[in-house]
């Protein structure tokens, strides 16, 4: 039996107790969740005189626990404020305790208590709070005080219908229905008066009651069984017929516990209730008794709610106080729901099943389930509009939390596809796959693409992972992004076109504008422009778009006195699904690229140098060959000169031409398009810049030399030329030079003897014709080259061998005068030769006789043969030709050959 609690202290305050006593009370019921327990419960209230017995009956009715009064002791108020106590059994007629729902009993305070005086005020108070709360208030009241008017009884009474016209008359609803059972319950009713004529006075005394009330005026016509049921219950003389009053609570109990107990007690009893006359039950819970559609465990935080309205004398608005508690309560779910969520979220979602699109959805939508169903279980009891509407607020919470994680895959499969797109629009221009143009290719893979990720994120909108909205906002989001991608892509695209039309047009320019510059004409800048709008043409022949225009007056063009029908300016499309515009301004750029590339060739090839080079060229070919190309052969320097001038006039005539670019008919030639600049170049920049040499030009296509480098070339060009006419006359001296013919006459007189000599003597013969023949050979095969060669090696070689020898030769000599004298006779003589050497070479100086025979083991020699050998090879020696080996010279037979200096040769 669980003790009662204090719900309203005497102090008018709501005890802070109460909460915890509910979460016991639920705490203890294993299938607190269960839908039947948490919502069906009853309170039922009691009201009465003091010490009129109440809290006796409710303890022996409800099996609960308040205090009651020890009259043997004192007769004093015990129940002060309200108290609470909680039962699920209930004494009936059956013999053990009968289960029931839960009720809760509230003991309100005596109503006459001595303690109060003439404080009626909490009288009101608590009686509202009854009628706010309760299904079933009950009246207790002595027999003896009906029909007497008297007591606080009548009092009691106007106060309660009072109340409940303030609190459910503005708002009465007769659909609703919904009542206050008032049930009176007449203590020590001995049976001397019957219990219907007791009714009867206390029903005319209530409707008396009623009548005199001040009602509102939508309430005027009501009656007081618009708002209560009436039922009157006689208890027995608790002291005199105890056993009696025992079974009249039990009575009391069947009735309360009908309808709501599991079993029918009657039943338990074996009577049928509906053949016994003297025992028909009628149940006193019934369905629009119950006023606050609020689960258990909520019921604590209405009550407060209520009670702080009232006593704080505000206005009691019950259903506003039930959405109140509905919203507090249903948050409170939604945070739980979500904790428990949060709790599992990363051990369920981890990295690997974040690319794993079924895996992520599987695991994201049980853990929605489980929230849901959370939330659901615990708030459904509430108040549905509000129920619902956590509910949107838990998904919304729950798709905040999903949405994370379902953008990571979503990004993912995002870099994914645009991967793809870019990729296969790569393998497009690889391939070059001109079958299908660039632009359908394009749309056909965005077109796969979009369809590619929406069908992805249906599958999360289908299991609603994702909203309607964010569906939405995704595909658009998406699609932007495509949209910027396929702008990038198309133009990649241009750029790849643009960039192999300027590496072809720069190949082609090249080649042609330099093989057309390097040999000059006068209309070399007609063949150049023409050769710029050829080439292009032909460049750009796949883009054009065939247009067939009318001619007229107006818009025909004139070339060469004839009318065209086609337009000045040709259509392209380069298939990237631009508009005409956008196609006509990168034709422009192509045609503005296309310009300065010729331009920078152009500008780069005709520097002063090549240009001094080409007109040079020109000059020796208009100089040296005629007009058939072949080398002319100059009589005398008169024709040199003439052809001097005319080759040379003819090559200044060309450097006019190279120095700006021009028609033959005198037009400068101007780009029809606004030129490209280059990166380092300034787009405010002037077309006049001086280069690093102070030299100033102009940036200007056409402006090729200015008259100071002109000036230059001409400079260079002149000194260049005279020396090749210098040359020229030369060449024509040295071949007009040839030998007198005295001279060959003279050497047939001279050598006349010489020659017989040679031809008497058949070895000469032989000899001069073996050389006659090799002469011709060599001469014939051009083999004096190899000839020379082969001579220069063999004396080359000659001649280290004999420096080797000698150097050899002369260390092993200055190593052996080093050594003691020898007694053999030899070194006497080598010695007294050496003396005689000595004076010789003193005496004779430098017109020594080769027939002196001499050693070289003097020091004096040996030195001047040292400083011979050491002394570089081309200077003149005496030694050097003749020097001998070093064998002779210990053998003392060498003999050096003395050759006299080179003035006695020449003279
Ligand atoms: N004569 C008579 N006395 C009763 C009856 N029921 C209870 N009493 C006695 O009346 C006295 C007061 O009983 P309580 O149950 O404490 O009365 P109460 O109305 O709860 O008192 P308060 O809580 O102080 O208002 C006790 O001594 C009871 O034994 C009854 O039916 N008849």
């Amino acid at each position: 039996m669980p003790d009662a609690v204090q719900l309203i202290g005497e102090e008018k305050d709501f005890s802070s107790n109460v909460i915890d006593y509910f979460k016991d009370i639920l705490n203890s019921k294993p299938d607190r969740n269960d839908v039947d327990i948490n919502m069906n419960y009853h309170i039922v209230s009691v009201f009465g005189s003091q010490s009129s017995g109440k809290s006796t009956l409710l303890n022996i009715l409800f099996n609960t626990n308040f205090d009651t009064m020890d009259a043997n002791v004192k007769r004093q108020q015990t129940t002060k404020g309200i108290w609470l106590a909680h039962t699920n059994e209930l004494n009936t007629s059956s013999d053990s305790l009968t289960k029931t729902n839960d009720i809760f009993v509230l003991d309100v305070e005596g109503s006459d208590g001595a303690e109060r005086g003439e404080d009626q005020d909490f009288e009101r108070k608590a009686a509202l709070f009854a009628l706010a709360v309760s299904e079933v208030l009950i009246v207790n009241l002595w027999e003896n005080q009906i029909g007497l008017y008297q007591g606080n009884n009548l009092a009691l009474l106007k106060t309660v219908f009072e109340v409940n016209l303030s609190l459910f008359g503005k708002s009465f609803d007769p659909l609703k229905n919904n009542k206050v059972l008032l049930l009176f319950v007449i203590r020590d009713h001995v049976g001397v008066t019957p219990l219907s004529s007791l009714s009867e006075s206390l029903t005319t005394e209530l409707e008396n009651i009623w009548a005199t009330l001040n009602k509102p005026s939508n309430c005027k016509d009501l009656s007081l069984y618009d708002f209560f049921d009436l039922k009157y219950v006689g208890l027995a003389h608790k002291i005199l017929q105890n056993e009696k009053f025992i079974d009249d609570i039990k009575s009391l109990g069947d009735s309360f516990a009908f309808n709501i107990s599991n079993m029918d007690p009657m039943k338990t009893r074996g009577i049928d209730r509906t053949t016994d006359e003297n025992k028909i039950i009628e149940p006193i819970f019934k369905s629009n008794y119950h006023r606050q559609n609020l689960p258990m465990e909520s019921w604590s935080i209405y009550a407060e709610n209520c009670w702080n309205l009232i006593e704080n004398n505000k206005d009691l608005d019950l259903p506003t106080q039930q959405i109140l508690v509905a919203k507090f309560k249903t948050q409170e779910f939604v945070n739980e729901a979500l904790q428990l969520l949060l709790d599992e979220f990363d051990k369920v979602i981890t990295d690997d099943i974040l690319i794993n699109k079924s895996m992520l959805i599987e695991k994201l939508l049980l853990l929605k389930n489980k929230t849901l169903n959370y939330y659901i279980d615990h708030a459904s009891h509430y108040t549905n509009s509000i129920f619902l509407e956590k509910k949107t607020v838990l998904i919304n919470e729950i798709d905040k939390i999903f949405k994370p994680k379902i953008d990571f895959y979503l990004n993912h499969l995002i870099g994914i596809l645009i991967n793809q797109l870019k990729t296969s629009m790569k393998n497009y221009n690889s391939a070059n796959n001109n079958n299908s143009p660039f632009v359908e290719k394009l749309n056909a893979n965005i077109k796969d693409t979009n369809l590619a990720f929406e069908k992805d994120v249906k599958e999360f909108q289908k299991d609603q992972l994702i909203d309607e909205k964010t569906f939405d906002e995704l595909l658009i989001n998406f699609s932007k992004l495509i949209k910027d991608n396929e702008k990038s892509l198309r133009e990649a695209h241009l750029n790849s076109i643009i960039n192999r039309i300027n590496k072809t047009l720069s190949i082609k320019f090249k080649d042609s504008s330099i093989n057309l510059l390097s040999h000059p004409e006068i209309d070399v800048w007609d063949k150049v422009l023409n050769m710029f709008n050829i080439t292009l043409t032909r460049i750009l022949v796949n883009y054009k778009v065939e247009t067939t225009r009318e001619f007229n007056e107006k818009d025909g063009f004139e070339y060469n006195n004839e009318k065209y029908s086609e337009a000045v300016e040709d259509e392209y499309d380069f298939h990237l699904g631009f508009n005409k515009e956008k196609n006509s301004n990168i034709y422009k750029q192509i045609r503005g690229n296309a310009w300065k590339t010729l331009d920078n060739i152009i500008h780069d090839y005709l520097k002063e140098d090549s240009i001094l080079s080409i007109l040079k060229d020109k000059f020796e070919t208009k100089f040296r060959y005629d007009e058939n190309d072949t080398p002319k052969f100059w009589k005398n320097e008169i024709e040199i000169d003439q052809a001097y001038k005319v080759a040379r006039d003819y090559s200044i005539g060309l450097l006019d031409i190279l120095s700006i670019a021009k028609t033959k008919d005198n037009v400068e030639i101007i780009p029809d398009v606004q030129l490209p600049k280059d990166d380092d170049e300034d787009a405010e920049d002037d077309d006049i810049y001086q280069d690093e040499f102070g030299i100033y030009h102009s940036q200007k296509f056409s402006h090729i030399l200015n008259e100071l480098q002109k000036e230059n070339i001409l400079k260079k060009f002149r000194k260049q030329i005279n020396l090749s006419v210098l040359d020229c006359k030369r060449s024509t001296v040295r071949s007009t030079t040839h030998v007198p013919i005295w001279m060959y006459a003279l050497l047939v007189v001279l050598g006349w003897n010489e020659f017989m000599m040679i031809l008497r003597n058949p070895l000469y013969v032989t000899l001069s014709l073996l050389l006659l023949v090799a002469f011709y050979f060599i001469n014939k095969f051009d083999l004096w080259g190899p000839v020379l060669n082969v001579s220069q090696s063999i004396i080359g070689e000659t001649r280290s061998t004999i420096k080797e020898k000698l150097r050899d030769f002369v260390l092993d000599d200055g190593e052996l005068s080093k050594m003691p004298s020898s007694p053999e006779p030899h070194s006497n003589t080598a010695s007294f030769q050496s003396q005689q050497e000595k004076q010789h070479y003193t005496s004779s100086g430098t017109s020594r006789k080769a027939s002196n025979p001499v050693r070289l083991d003097s020091p004096t020699l040996q030195s001047q043969a040292s400083q011979t050998l050491s002394a570089p090879t081309t200077s003149f020696s005496p030694i050097q030709s003749t020097a001998p080996a070093k064998e002779d010279y210990i053998n003392e037979k060498v003999e050096i050959q003395h050759v006299p200096p080179y003035s006695a040769i020449t003279e």
